[in-house]
């Protein structure tokens, strides 16, 4: 299967969104919009991000759109389109790359996302690279430097299980935990969730993707406010506990890639959030409050004392070599 054989394979027959002036197949996309408009991008990388040892490539194509995906629920969006950049090695067969592109639709197809174009190139390194587009109505962008002096800090789902998947995948041991591994391979995005919390004048959004240890950091900086976080409330899954008890506690604040949301709202609003979480049956765990600041810090409190949380999450680009 070569390039435009690919091409013929993976275009679209029909779009489920209506905006669609002009779709794959010409130069590039084409929409129309009264809304604002979201994207993001974000990119996998073989060997960084996902193995092709320890996971198939439909699971593979998921989770870079989940991560896509993810991003636009931290923005409060409703996903519409996303586009795919490929860069595949030799060793690729037909088949990995159709699945691939399965996996990806999958997840678009519960958001209603069209599939509007891409690149497809050979190379040295397999990379994924998916730009994505949502809609937002006017003024409900939900931003990082939205959280405020007493509001209530929420988390959804638990935290930790990506991680600990990754765990069972690379370093499997006498058995493997199913759950685990599912929460790794297909993380659910929270995007119906954020979108669905219009009727919030103010909301302050972040998703997990390096860590909460490393999220709630950065929403301390742009809002310019401390950040109190409840170790104990932190949600924890049974599973990772009982599997992993003496790393489930530092996986949840710094493991990274569960693709949750971790927000701030003014109390008066728990109600509501509760209410379209039980809605679309997302566990909802209030875990701290905002302070007033001028030094931006996340505070971990638990009974044995309090500590500052340092962004310990994933971070790229740490240890390169000097150029000889
Ligand atoms: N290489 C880059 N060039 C331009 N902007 C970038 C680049 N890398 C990251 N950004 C921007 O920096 C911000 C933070 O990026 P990142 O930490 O990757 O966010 P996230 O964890 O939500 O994916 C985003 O606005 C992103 O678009
Ligand atoms: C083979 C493999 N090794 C390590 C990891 C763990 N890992 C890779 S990237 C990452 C953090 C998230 O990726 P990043 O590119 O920072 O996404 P972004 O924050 O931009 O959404 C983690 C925890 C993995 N998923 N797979
Ligand atoms: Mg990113
Ligand atoms: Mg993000
Ligand atoms: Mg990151």
């Amino acid at each position: 299967m070569e390039e435009f054989e690919l091409i013929r394979k993976i275009i679209p027959t029909y779009y489920r969104q209506p905006s669609v002036v002009k779709g794959v197949g010409d130069d590039a996309f084409v929409f129309r919009s009264s809304e604002d408009i979201v994207f993001t991008t974000d990119t996998m990388v073989e060997e960084v991000h996902f193995s092709r040892k320890t996971m198939d490539t439909h699971a593979v194509g998921y989770r870079a759109l989940a991560a896509n995906v993810s991003d636009l629920a931290a923005m409060g969006s409703r996903p519409a389109f996303y586009s795919v950049s490929l860069v595949l090695t030799p060793d690729w067969t037909d088949e990995e790359i159709l699945a691939l592109y399965d996996g990806m639709e999958q997840l678009a197809e519960k958001h209603s996302m069209d599939l509007v174009g891409g690149d497809t190139v050979s190379g040295s390194q397999t990379v994924v690279a998916i730009t994505a587009h949502g809609y937002l109505p006017p003024d409900k962008g939900r931003y990082r430097s939205d959280a405020e002096d007493g509001d209530v800090i929420f988390v959804t789902g638990t935290l930790g299980d990506s991680r600990g998947g990754l765990e069972e995948l690379m370093n499997p041991g006498e058995s493997v935990s199913g759950h685990l591994i599912a929460r790794h391979r297909y993380p659910e995005p929270k995007a119906e969730f954020a979108a669905g919390l219009t009727s919030l004048s103010r909301l302050c959004l972040n998703d997990i993707s390096d860590g909460i240890a490393s999220e709630a950091n950065e929403i301390a900086t742009a809002s310019g406010v401390r950040l109190h976080l409840q170790k104990e409330k932190v949600p924890v899954s049974e599973e990772l506990r009982n599997r992993y008890p003496d790393q489930a506690g530092e996986w949840a604040l710094s493991g990274g890639e569960d693709f949750e949301l971790l927000g701030t709202v003014a109390p008066g609003e728990k109600e509501a959030l509760l209410e379209k979480a039980r809605e679309l049956d997302i566990r909802l765990t209030f875990i701290g409050t905002v302070s007033a600041s001028d030094l931006p810090e996340v505070l971990l409190h638990s009974p044995q004392g309090t500590e500052t949380l340092q962004p310990t999450g994933y971070t790229h680009l740490k240890e390169r070599r000097k150029r000889l």
